[in-house]
């Protein structure tokens, strides 16, 4: 895979190809190079077997009979099925070049979809969605060019009731949202990406980089490494996990302030029962985390707005996210970093006046609406800061979908925002990532409680 980490839009993504024009390329040229490099894919993954390429009407299709050229010069027997003859002149060229005459239906064992790709403007009607799903049918193998047929490349909406799922998708030039985005990431199988020239741009969305962590400095003492306060409520589990999660994070200190018992406590865990007040004038806090067990009542809300008062970086989870208010967050100067679920992201809309937009769009305007970092968890965590590209993690374990495992991400954000040594986006990422390889350690059927076991081994691995 190439190091290039960029996500763009359709738009985006034409605005690249016509730079690329502007520089000398042409429409032929750049299709010539995307479908070379989608060739050399299905070479590897045809092992000498025979391909079917079903070739659309658009650019798509034009790659698709490069594809076909391509892989006959190399000889393998190619069948191609075109139910819409080429409407632009790169793709015409490339039939010509190709020079075959199309099938009405081929059976074999890798099948190309270069039916549609990012010029895809609606659902495939009924005849096509029945070709595509008979074809794919009819093979072993099912490779999508640049995105799979029937699905809109800027949002990952799947646009047909019933689709292929495909072995592996070749994005070229660049990815799309859609690469990445559910439900459509679901369906693409493995991932590569063909480079066509396309030059890097700091203010695309980008994918997550893998962080690199470093130990603790030589003469770091827990201070220095940063002290985490977590606001319990009532439900003493939620926090005492994310307790648990923060303090293999990263912070050298983590205490619970509740005025609730918590019997499982572990011994290392300093459990403070004062009042919220005395507790958070402490100058040697680095970082709050409220929210996880916090229950949504007058009391919590009072805590919320007190915590969020004292302007100390600040994490905010589960139930903070539905009492969170624009007013709590005015003149605030140090760093916010809120961490939604799907419900979650859309009671934040609701509360700040980010309703009926798409998740990209609400996601950006809750950055700016909170002037802090959004992290939009789910199987296609996102993250965004005021001002800075959008970023993507690359999918996690499904098992993560067990009660428990928010409340420990909240507390690994919290325990790299105490630890402070990047930026609060930074330290958000680093915890995802940290999330994402305990998970992947732990193995199948996992606890919450058992992937906090795990999280020294997942730092291990960024060190
Ligand atoms: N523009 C360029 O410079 C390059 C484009 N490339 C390829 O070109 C693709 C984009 O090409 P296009 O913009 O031509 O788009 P597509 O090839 O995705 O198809 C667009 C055509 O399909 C029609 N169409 C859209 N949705 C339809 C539907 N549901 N049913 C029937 N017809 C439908 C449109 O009216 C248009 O004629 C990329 O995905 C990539 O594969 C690559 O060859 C690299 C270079
Ligand atoms: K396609």
């Amino acid at each position: 895979m190439l190091s290039n980490r960029q996500i763009l839009t359709v738009a985006q993504m034409q605005a690249a190809e016509q730079a690329l024009i502007d520089e000398g390329e042409s429409v032929s040229s750049l299709m010539e190079k995307a479908g070379t490099g989608a060739a050399d894919w299905v070479w590897r993954m045809a092992a000498g077997r025979p391909v079917t390429v079903l070739c659309g009407p658009g650019n798509n299709g034009g790659d698709g009979y490069v594809i076909a050229r391509v892989l006959t010069e190399r000889g393998l027997k190619v069948s191609v099925v075109a139910p819409l003859e080429p409407k632009t002149d790169a793709a015409r060229k490339a039939r010509a070049a190709w020079g075959g005459e199309p099938v009405e239906h081929a059976t074999g064992s890798v099948f190309v979809d270069c039916l549609f790709g990012s010029g895809l403007t609606r659902g495939l009607d009924e005849g096509l969605e029945h070709l595509l799903l008979r074809l794919a049918r009819a093979h072993d193998l099912h490779i999508a060019v640049d995105l799979p047929s029937g699905i809109d490349a800027d949002s990952g909406e799947v646009l047909n009731d019933v689709l292929p799922i495909y072995d592996l998708t070749i994005a070229l030039g660049a990815w799309k949202f859609a690469h990445w985005m559910m439900p459509a990431m679901e369906m693409m199988g493995a991932r590569r990406l063909v480079d066509i020239g396309v030059g890097e741009d700091g203010e695309t969305a980008r994918l997550a980089r893998r962080p690199h962590l470093s130990p603790p400095e030589m003469d770091a003492h827990k201070y220095s490494r940063g002290l985490l306060g977590v606001i319990g409520g009532v439900m003493p589990g939620a926090s005492l996990l994310a307790a648990r999660a923060a303090m293999h994070g990263g912070a050298g200190y983590v205490k619970l302030f509740t005025t609730h018992p918590v019997p499982q406590a572990p011994a290392e865990l300093v459990v403070e029962h004062e009042s919220l007040s005395s507790l958070l004038a402490d100058d040697r806090l680095a970082a709050i985390l409220i929210g996880p067990g916090l229950g949504r009542d007058a009391d919590a809300h009072a805590k919320l707005a007190w915590t969020l008062g004292c302007d100390l970086p600040t994490v905010c989870d589960a139930d903070a996210l539905h009492l969170l208010e624009p007013v709590m967050v005015e003149g605030r100067t140090a760093p916010l970093i809120v961490t939604p679920h799907a419900g979650e992201l859309e009671a934040l809309g609701n509360n700040f006046g980010s309703v009926g937009l798409d998740r990209i769009d609400q996601l950006t305007e809750l950055a700016e609406a909170i002037e802090g970092v959004v992290v939009a968890k789910g199987p296609d965590t996102m993250i965004d800061a005021p001002g800075d590209p959008v970023l993507i993690m690359p999918p996690a374990t499904s098992w993560l979908s067990a009660a428990g495992t928010g409340d420990v991400l909240a507390g690994l954000i919290g325990s790299r925002l105490a630890v402070g040594s990047d930026s609060p986006s930074g330290h958000a990422v680093e915890a995802c990532w940290l999330h994402a390889e305990a998970a992947r350690l732990a193995g199948p059927a996992f606890t919450a409680g058992d992937l906090i076991d795990y999280i020294p081994a997942a730092y291990g691995n960024f060190l």
